[in-house]
């Protein structure tokens, strides 16, 4: 510790978090939720968790694998096992990330608010931020009991090119690096026999190569 001129800079922190929370209770908790079907995750995935949880300081970016996603136009996913093996194999060098599976537990139609409604009774000092791109965004008047679902978490808009910042709810919007993949783009390449290279992180293009997955266009 330095003390010159009344100005007092401390070389270490006195107390640790512990002792904080000892003497003010338990600090609130900030975490990410990033639920997609994830089929398979890619790059654009990834780099919009990182640019959020390091924007917003967040504790920790959970992806949250749905079991079936709510609206009803979506093509079948491939078993969630794999869905979850190349998840595992995408963020398991990053110490911001995490995984989510209550949903995948819980089984059945996978509604964010019922998500949330058992999330907040488990963890009741943590604040969730659902993290959705701003093409989700446009779809959120239709989600099931939305207007209790936003008194329950913050949510965070990725902005995306062709896609307008805005909605009748509130959003805490977010500027990440526009990367335009999709994992139906990720399906058709496999598909027709052209590389995914550099779309996705190495470990989950082995293990599409691999499981022989996504060989037929759908
Ligand atoms: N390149 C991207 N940039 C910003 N947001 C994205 C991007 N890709 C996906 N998202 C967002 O990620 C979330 C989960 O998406 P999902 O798992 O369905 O991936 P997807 O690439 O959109 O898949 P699909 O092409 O099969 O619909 C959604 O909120 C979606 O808006
Ligand atoms: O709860 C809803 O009504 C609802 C409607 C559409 C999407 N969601 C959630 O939004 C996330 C992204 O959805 P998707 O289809 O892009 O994978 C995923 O976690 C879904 O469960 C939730």
């Amino acid at each position: 510790m330095n003390v010159s001129n009344q100005t007092i800079t401390l070389s270490h922190p006195v107390i640790t978090e512990e002792v904080s929370e000892a003497i003010l209770g338990p600090r609130r908790k900030q975490v990410g939720l990033f639920g997609g079907t994830f089929n398979p995750i890619h790059n654009g995935h990834l780099i919009m968790a990182e640019a959020v949880g390091t924007q917003l300081g967040l504790k920790q970016v959970c992806f949250m694998p749905d079991n079936q996603p709510p609206h009803v136009d979506h093509k079948a996913a491939i078993p969630a096992k794999h869905r979850l093996a190349m998840l595992e194999a995408a963020i398991h060098d990053n110490p911001l990330f995490g995984l989510e599976l209550c949903e995948l537990q819980r089984g059945g139609v996978s509604y964010s608010y019922d998500t949330l409604v058992a999330l907040k009774k488990l963890h009741p000092d943590t604040d969730y931020y659902f993290i959705i791109g701003a093409d989700m965004v446009n779809y959120l008047p239709k989600w099931y009991r939305i207007d209790d679902l936003v008194k329950l978490v913050t949510f965070v808009g990725v902005k995306r090119r062709g896609y307008a910042p805005q909605s009748p709810y509130p959003i805490l919007w977010v500027d990440a690096p526009l990367i335009e993949i999709s994992s139906t783009e990720i399906r058709q390449r496999v598909a027709a026999g052209q590389s995914i290279r550099y779309l996705v992180p190495e470990p989950v293009r082995a293990y599409i190569e691999k499981e022989g997955l996504y060989l037929d266009a759908n």
